[in-house]
């Protein structure tokens, strides 16, 4: 019997099925907060993406995402809503007005197990704590105290999906690999 010892994909559709099953993604939602942006953003960019984005490139290490990104100025209902589960606690005011107070970079990070990595890079939410635990993540190196903390990232997959559908918009059940985004930028460390 003729070995057939090659195999590729019959479509465009089916090489996105396939590569789903050998490589399977995740998506979380990051987000650089507005001292951040402000502190960080390039005297000349014209672009908007603060050039704090550069150093955490280079806090990835050999970690690659696959990012999309833009930048948006949360309203106060808006930041109301990304944060309502924590509503009635004592600093939920400060949080929304801070969330509110100017523009943030909202990405969408993709890769295994990019929720629980991402979270690693940030760090823990007190930038005291995390110059002590973590001195390497991003908030132990960014952050101004617990509130102004520098970055965002999604607790698990579900809140992922659901904050990022808030956030873009849109959901991305017809996201395809294949087909360019509208806001992207391809990041690989070497
Ligand atoms: N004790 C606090 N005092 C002031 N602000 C706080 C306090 N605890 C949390 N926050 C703010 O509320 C945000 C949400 O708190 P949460 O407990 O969900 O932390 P997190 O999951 O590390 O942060 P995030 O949801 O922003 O990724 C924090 O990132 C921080 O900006």
């Amino acid at each position: 019997v003729p070995l057939n010892q090659l195999h590729g994909s019959a479509s465009p559709g089916e090489a996105e099925k396939e590569l789903e099953f050998f490589f399977p993604v995740e998506h979380t939602l990051a987000v650089i907060k507005p001292t951040a942006v402000k502190e960080h953003k390039g005297k000349h960019s014209r672009t908007c993406i603060p050039s704090l984005w550069i150093s955490f490139q280079n806090n990835c290490g050999p970690h690659s995402y696959k990012i999309l990104m833009k930048e948006t100025n949360f309203t106060h209902e808006m930041a109301t809503q990304f944060y309502k589960a924590h509503e009635g606690k004592p600093f939920f005011d400060q949080l929304v007005n801070y969330m509110s107070e100017g523009p943030s970079v909202i990405m969408i990070l993709t890769k295994e197990n990019a929720v629980e990595e991402w979270r690693q890079l940030m760090g823990p939410t007190d930038p005291d704590v995390a110059k002590k635990s973590s001195p390497d993540s991003l908030r132990a190196q960014f952050a101004q105290d617990i509130l102004r903390n520098a970055v965002h990232g999604s607790s698990n997959k579900d809140h992922a999906l659901k904050s990022i559908e808030y956030v873009f918009g849109e959901s991305l059940d017809g996201y395809s690999s294949i087909c360019p985004p509208v806001f992207y930028a391809i990041y690989k460390k070497q």
